[in-house]
């Protein structure tokens, strides 16, 4: 893979947390490269900084050092306000526990993002309703968050996550608070999102069957970043 065809590339990225007076170090010196359509699995032990590592390229958190471009831009450098309209504009985050807000219902969710845009209301009910379709939950539209089962609410998330037609989707362990068989479900929703729109996703998991869907595994050990390669080569 050609550096410039990378979607996301990453170079000497480090990031420290300050607690008491402490410099606590969480990602040491990260280099990844993700082409655009990609799909990979961040995988590695509790503690080892995959949420840390996922926030910095969803531009939710700022690294301490080294860059983080996205489609050629560097969004380490960008100002918080420039952050939000980069963020709002170019990422779909899909969390374990959905964070759906309860008093919306799910087409009042999934409309959220868009009130951000210059979109009317018709073309906001519009890319709305294909969303909700796409993850075919047009039927539940109507219905709030307590009123659908985690993987509805799941799904409810994916079609927010969607809606503003981001390049990039970010997963943390979106399957981690699912039985396996509704969890399989939320996989081959992302892997029908990576295939058939071409998105490309990062999704955070600890579950080997969840990556496994990935295209590719990256794994992160005590915050340095250990390919599927290096892996290989050491065992
Ligand atoms: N805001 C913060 N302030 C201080 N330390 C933090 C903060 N956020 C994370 N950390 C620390 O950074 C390290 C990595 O956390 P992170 O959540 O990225 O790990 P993770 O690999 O996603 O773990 P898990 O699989 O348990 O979710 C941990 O030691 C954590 O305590």
């Amino acid at each position: 893979m050609s550096e410039a065809s990378a979607l996301i590339r990453i170079r000497d990225l480090s990031k420290s947390y300050r607690r008491g007076g402490q410099e606590i170090p969480v990602l040491l010196d990260i280099q990844l490269d993700v082409p655009a359509g990609d799909f990979i699995a961040l995988m590695g032990p509790s503690g080892s900084g995959k949420s840390t590592l996922l926030n910095l390229i969803a531009g939710i958190d700022q690294p301490s050092s080294g860059r983080i471009e996205i489609g050629g831009i560097d969004i380490a450098t960008l100002s918080e306000a420039s952050l939000a309209n980069w963020r709002a504009a170019h990422v779909g985050f899909i969390f374990q526990f959905y964070n759906l807000l309860p008093v919306l219902t799910a087409f009042e969710n999934v409309e959220l993002p868009l009130l951000l845009t210059d979109l009317s209301a018709k073309q906001r009910r519009a890319h709305t309703l294909a969303a909700l379709e796409m993850v075919r939950l047009s039927d539940r539209m109507d219905h709030y968050p307590n009123e659908l089962s985690g993987g509805q609410q799941q799904r409810v998330a994916i079609a927010r996550a969607l809606v503003s037609d981001p390049t990039l989707i970010v997963a943390d362990e979106p399957t981690g608070d699912l039985d396996r068989v509704t969890g399989a479900e939320i996989l081959d929703l992302l892997q029908q999102l990576n295939r058939d729109l071409g998105k490309t996703i990062v999704m955070v998991t600890h579950d080997p069957k969840a990556a496994a869907r990935a295209s590719r595994m990256v794994h992160l050990e005590k915050g340095v970043l250990v390919s599927e390669d290096q892996m290989n080569a050491q065992a």
